[in-house]
C-alpha cells in the first residue's frame, strides 16, 4: 500500500531545500559543462535521450531528488495506478490511459470486462473501418471515395489528435502512407466550422465527431453547424459521420452515425490521444499500421517510466527536477520549445496536459497545500520562438526553466546548403547555442546587452519525428506530469476548474443573468 503524503510533509523536500545551489553558468562553462553535456543524459525510447546537462543540479541535488522520489513512492504510485487502482479520486475512477498501448502490469478487469482487451478491440474496430474507407468498400452515397477527415472535438478531444497529425503529416506524405487529409473543427465560433467547411468538399468528406461525455457545448453546436452543410448540399448527414464516445454518452447508441468507436471514462481527455479519440482520425489519415507504430513508441516509454532506478527512468528524473525548479529554486512558468515545425502545435497539447492536471490548489483529499503545484506552460517551434519571447527568457526578472527538443534530421529530407550550411544545421546549430547561452550568459559592461545566464534547460534529442519518436515523446511528457502529480499530492485526473465558466456561460444564453454578468452579457450583445 502507497501513503499519499503533501510534499511538504517529506523529510526529503526539507533536505532538498537545504543542499547547496548549483551555479549553473560556472559548471556548464569549459571542460566540465563538457564532460557534464556528455554525462547528464538518459536514454529514452526510440533512440530518444532526456539531456539535463544544463538543468541546475548537480549529484548532491540528484541524490535528494532520488530520495524523494522514493519517500514520494513515485513508482509504487504508478505501480498502483497500471495495475488499476482508483488513482482519479475526485471522480472515483481508475486511470487507464498507459493501457491503450500496451500492459505494463496485471490485468485490469472494469464493468466487467478486461480493459487491455477492450481497447484493443476498439483499435481493430477503428483499423478495419478505416482499411474499409481506403479500400473504397465504405463511400458516400454516390458511391465515391471519401478524400478528407475532419475532426469535431474540443480540448482532449481535439489538441492532442490535432498535434499529433500536423506532427506526422509531412512524415506520411513522404514515405507514403498519406491516406487522407485531416482537419479540424474546435472552437464554437462559427467562422472555425466555416473557414473548415469552405475549405473541403463536404461530399467527399467524413467527420468524426469526438466527445467523450458526448454533452459538450462546443461539440455538439458544431456538429449542428455541420449536420446542416451537409443537409444544404443535399446529402445524408449520417452517411458522412462517426462518433468517438464514451459508451454510456447519449452519442453512443444514435443512428446519426456511420459508426461508433469508443473509450471509456478511465481515460482523460487530455491523454486520449492514444485511444480512438487520436485512433479514429490518424488511422484515416495515416492508415493503421502508423497509428500503430505510435502506440509502440508510447508503450516502449511507458515501460522506461517503470524503471525503479530514478537516474534512469527519464519522466520521473525530468519530474523531480521540475518540482525541485518549482519548490525549491521558486521559478512559476516552463517553456516547450520543439526545434520541429512537425511539432508546432505540441506544445498547445502539452498546455491541457500539464496545466488541466497539476494546476490544483487543493491536495487529492481536497484539502489546501501549502506550497506551489502546476507551473504555467507555453511555448512554440524554435527558431519563431527566438524572434518573439526569447528576449524576456534571456533577460527577463523571471527565470523560466526550458524543455528543448530536437532533432538531428528533418522529415521532408529536402535542404539547401546556404553560406556552408544547411537550414537544418542552422535549426540544430540555434538550438545547441541557445541552450548554452542561456547557462553561461555572457558578461557585458554595458548591463542592457549583459546576460546574467543561469537559466536552466533541458533537451530531448532524437533523430526524427516518425510515429515511434511521437509516441515515446508524448509519453513522457503524459508521465512526467503525472509524477509531478503524486508528488504534489494532486489528482491530476479530473478537471472541476473548468465547470464554473461552463455553468455561467448556460445562464448568460438562458438570459438569467444580473450584476457584472448581465452588464458584459448585454455589451456582447447577448
Ligand atoms: O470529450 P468531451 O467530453 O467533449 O470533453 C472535451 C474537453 O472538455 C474538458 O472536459 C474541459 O472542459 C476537457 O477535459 C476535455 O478534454
Amino acid at each position: 500500500m502507497v501513503t499519499w503524503n503533501n510534499l511538504d510533509k517529506l523529510a526529503s523536500f526539507e533536505e532538498l531545500k537545504k543542499v547547496e545551489r548549483v551555479n549553473l553558468a560556472e559548471v556548464m562553462s569549459g571542460e566540465n559543462g563538457a564532460e557534464r553535456v556528455k554525462s547528464y543524459s538518459v536514454p529514452m525510447a526510440e533512440g530518444l535521450a532526456y539531456n539535463y546537462a544544463a538543468k541546475q543540479v548537480n549529484e548532491d541535488v540528484l541524490a535528494t531528488l532520488v530520495k524523494l522520489a522514493e519517500e514520494a513512492q513515485l513508482s509504487e504510485k504508478f505501480e498502483e495506478l497500471y495495475n488499476g487502482a482508483v488513482i482519479n479520486t475526485g471522480e472515483n475512477r481508475l486511470v487507464l490511459h498507459q493501457l491503450t498501448r500496451g500492459q505494463l502490469g496485471n490485468t485490469v478487469t472494469a464493468d466487467g470486462v478486461d480493459k487491455r482487451a477492450f481497447y484493443v478491440e476498439q483499435q481493430n474496430r477503428i483499423a478495419e473501418f478505416a482499411n474499409k474507407v481506403h479500400a473504397g468498400e465504405i463511400t458516400n452515397a454516390a458511391g465515391e471515395k471519401f478524400t478528407t477527415v475532419v475532426q469535431i472535438g474540443i480540448g482532449g478531444s481535439d489538441l492532442g489528435p490535432r498535434a499529433m497529425y500536423l506532427a506526422l503529416e509531412n512524415w506520411a506524405k513522404k514515405n507514403g502512407c498519406f491516406k487522407m487529409e485531416a482537419k479540424f473543427i474546435s472552437n464554437v465560433d462559427p467562422d472555425d466550422a466555416a473557414a473548415v467547411l469552405n475549405s473541403i468538399d463536404v461530399a467527399h468528406s467524413i467527420f468524426v465527431l469526438v466527445s467523450k461525455s458526448g454533452t459538450t457545448l462546443e461539440t455538439l453546436t458544431n456538429e449542428s453547424f455541420v449536420k446542416d452543410a451537409l443537409k444544404n448540399a443535399g446529402l445524408d448527414a449520417s452517411k458522412h459521420m462517426i462518433a468517438v464516445t464514451s459508451e454510456t454518452s447519449p452519442l453512443a447508441k444514435s443512428d446519426d452515425y456511420l459508426a461508433a468507436f469508443f473509450m471509456d471514462d478511465y481515460i482523460g481527455g487530455r491523454y486520449s490521444s492514444t485511444s480512438a479519440v487520436g485512433g479514429a482520425v490518424l488511422s484515416l489519415a495515416f492508415g493503421p499500421e502508423v497509428f500503430a507504430a505510435f502506440l509502440e513508441g508510447a508503450a516502449a516509454e511507458d515501460k522506461l517510466s517503470a524503471n525503479k532506478d530514478v537516474l534512469q527512468n527519464p519522466e520521473m528524473l525530468d519530474a523531480l527536477i521540475g518540482v525541485y525548479e518549482r519548490n525549491v529554486l521558486g521559478y512559476p512558468s516552463t517553456a516547450v520549445l520543439p526545434y520541429s515545425q512537425a511539432l508546432n502545435r505540441f506544445p498547445a497539447h502539452l498546455q491541457q496536459v500539464d496545466m488541466e492536471s497539476n494546476g490544483k490548489s487543493v491536495n487529492r483529499f481536497g484539502e489546501p497545500v501549502n506550497y506551489p503545484t502546476g507551473p504555467v506552460l507555453f511555448g512554440e517551434p524554435g527558431t519563431n520562438g527566438q524572434h518573439s519571447f526569447y528576449q524576456l527568457l534571456h533577460q527577463g526578472t523571471d527565470i523560466v526553466p526550458l524543455q528543448f527538443v530536437g532533432f538531428r534530421n528533418n522529415q521532408m529530407e529536402t535542404d539547401v546548403d546556404i553560406q556552408g550550411s544547411t537550414s537544418q544545421q542552422k535549426l540544430c546549430a540555434n538550438v545547441a547555442a541557445q541552450i548554452v547561452a542561456f547557462a553561461c550568459g555572457k558578461a557585458d559592461e554595458n548591463k542592457n546587452k549583459n546576460f546574467e545566464g543561469g537559466r536552466p534547460s533541458s533537451i530531448i534529442i532524437g533523430d526524427q519525428v516518425n510515429p515511434k519518436t511521437l509516441g515515446a515523446l508524448l509519453a513522457h511528457f503524459e508521465n512526467k506530469i503525472m509524477f509531478q502529480g503524486f508528488l504534489w499530492n494532486v489528482n491530476s485526473f479530473d478537471q472541476e476548474g473548468v465547470q464554473l465558466g461552463k455553468v455561467l456561460a448556460k445562464r448568460v444564453l438562458a438570459h438569467e443573468t444580473d450584476g457584472a454578468l448581465k452588464v458584459f452579457s448585454d455589451l456582447l450583445n447577448i
